[in-house]
């Protein structure tokens, strides 16, 4: 018999009760059973507690309502009242600054969400809120219990409006250690970072059964929303990992690139890599011929402190890269397209990932490096009807509503509508720089001279050399850093071994930046 099968006994001293609190606390910390722990274990998964203890400094942890029962009756709960409701809520430290968890308890109920287990997670979220430190959920459960009927959605709604509440307010991150279906995967999606651990977690609306019996089509559960078909395909998860250890390794790392709440600043970090560290290395990385692909990770890798950084949804949208890194010991977002993936064009993802990027640097107060080389927007009917004006509009949007320091530099190319979206000067940005190598144009020197010079070349005796010969002056006139220098639209050109120091004393000069929108309720971004 354990003590969640009887009632307090009659310990007749405070000694006594001391002990009898002892008791239950153990039992509330073992959980269910040996077996239940084995049963999980065999899954390749850890138990809710050992993920807290991985994610949190050690002997950090400060559990909340461990004594938590549910209410519920019918369908023999009454019978079955594990403490903790099979959810394990409190608050310890990462690198010695507080955060809130929240961790599903698969060995109870398989981790589903029943009223008491919602309240307990509603609470948490309230504590992180008022608190302003971030909040991670370690998701291991079967959705809505189903004893508890409409309770448990309305569950879920609360943990939705939450979500939404804390929004731009903390950091909020979702690792996926398990199933998550139905109504239940709306709480990742509406926080900032979704990390996945690869075979054992799995998300979607409704799982391979549904998916078969509406529509006939036959997939796995990993192939319907496992890790790898959520960090690559549908962009739902920014982060996919082996297993839950360096999952969560690399959660604890996020979270000190990340301020506790929007009214800080992330965390500096002391920094011994030299401010004036030239990299004539970049001279060779990046080819002058606008249409050799090169590797644009490699030019961020040389231009932040020690060659670190955090790729967010490095295998979705790999056109474009979204990252995390330091400059001076100063927390960055870049945000940079990479020629070689699709030439470094925009397309539809590409706008959603780099849109959502920006927005949460802009919440966290986290400034923005924008390095282009853009040949336009992606051709196509797909993308037309799929509709890539109201997609990159969101990253329009985003980048004009941003008010953290702005730099953007070119590095070769930038034509057309994507110049003016990545963060030109024209929506914004505080200060923009150009390689010598820069060509910025409306579009590409063969497709300007096809347009304008249409007559002459059509009425030449070789219209060939004579587009050539347009297509030359097309350059010399308008394709170099010069014409946009001479204009302000630049505020300098700069020489590419100097970028690091350009870049980081640029950083120092807006610490103080300071802007402010117009009141209003909220903007009306494209969705
Ligand atoms: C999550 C699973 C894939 C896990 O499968 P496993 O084989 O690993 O584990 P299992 O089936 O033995 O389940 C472990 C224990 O959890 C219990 N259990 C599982 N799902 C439960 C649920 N939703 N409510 C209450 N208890 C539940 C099981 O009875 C079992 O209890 P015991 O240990 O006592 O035997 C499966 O359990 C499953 O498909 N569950 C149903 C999921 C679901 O339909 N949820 C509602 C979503 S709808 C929703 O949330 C609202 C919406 O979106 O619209």
């Amino acid at each position: 018999m354990t003590v969640l099968d009887e009632a307090p006994g009659e310990p007749t001293d405070a000694r006594g009760r001391v002990a009898e609190l002892h008791e239950i606390r153990a039992q509330a910390v073992a959980g269910p059973s040996e077996k239940a722990t084995e049963a999980q274990h065999a899954k390749g998964k850890l138990t809710a507690r050992e993920r807290i203890e991985l994610l949190l400094d050690p002997e950090s942890f400060r559990e909340v309502e461990q004594l938590r029962r549910h209410r519920a009756t019918g369908f023999g709960l009454e019978a079955k009242k594990p403490y903790t409701d099979g959810v394990i809520t409190g608050w310890g430290t990462v690198e010695g600054r507080t955060v809130f968890v929240y961790a599903h308890d698969f060995r109870i109920f398989g981790g589903a969400l029943g009223e008491a287990h919602a309240t307990k997670i509603h609470k948490i979220m309230d504590m992180a809120i008022a608190a302003g430190a971030p909040l991670v959920s370690l998701n291991d459960g079967a959705g809505a219990r189903i004893q508890e009927g409409v309770s448990a959605l309305a569950g879920y709604g609360g943990i939705f409006q939450r979500n939404t509440k804390a929004s731009g307010v903390i950091p909020q991150i979702s690792v996926m250690l398990g199933p998550c279906a139905g109504g239940a995967a709306y709480s990742p999606a509406l926080t900032d970072f979704v990390f996945m651990v690869r075979d054992t977690s799995q998300m979607f609306i409704t799982g391979p059964d549904v998916v078969k019996a509406v529509t006939g089509e036959e997939i796995t559960q990993n192939g319907l929303g496992g890790a790898d078909v959520h960090a690559e395909t549908s962009g739902v998860c920014h982060f996919a990992y082996d297993d839950e250890e360096t999952c969560i390794a690399e959660v604890r790392y996020l979270l000190t690139l990340l301020p506790q709440n929007n009214r800080e600043n992330p965390p500096r970090a002391e920094a011994s890599d030299p401010v004036d560290r030239r990299s004539d290395v970049l001279l060779d990385l990046v080819p002058a011929d606008g249409n050799r692909p090169y590797d644009m990770a490699k030019v961020i890798e040389e231009i932040v402190d020690d060659g670190d950084y955090l790729e967010v949804h490095e295998r979705w949208a790999r056109n474009i890269i979204c990252a995390l890194g330091r400059m001076d010991g100063q927390v960055v977002g870049i945000i940079a397209n990479q020629p070689q993936v699709l030439a470094g064009v925009l397309d539809i993802e590409a706008s959603e990932k780099a849109a959502r990027f920006v927005q949460m640097c802009d919440a966290f107060n986290i400034p923005i490096v924008t390095l282009l080389d853009v040949p336009g927007f992606l051709p196509g009917v797909d993308q037309e009807h799929g509709g890539i004006i109201r997609h990159g509009a969101k990253l329009l949007y985003a980048y004009c509503n941003a008010t953290v320091p702005r730099i953007s530099l070119i590095l070769r190319k930038a034509y057309g509508g994507a110049y003016i979206v990545m963060d030109s000067q024209s929506i914004g940005a505080d200060l923009t720089y150009a390689w010598p190598t820069n060509e910025i144009a409306v579009m590409g020197a063969e497709g300007a001279a096809n347009v304008i010079f249409r007559r002459q070349i059509a009425d030449a005796e070789d219209p060939e050399a004579m587009r050539a010969r347009m297509v030359k002056e097309y350059k010399s006139e308008l394709m170099h850093p010069y014409y946009a220098a001479e204009r302000g639209l630049v505020d300098d050109v700069i020489d590419p071994a100097e970028t690091r120091e350009v870049l980081i004393k640029s950083l120092a000069m807006l610490q103080t930046k300071h802007a402010d929108l117009p009141s209003r309720k909220h903007g009306n971004p494209p969705q």
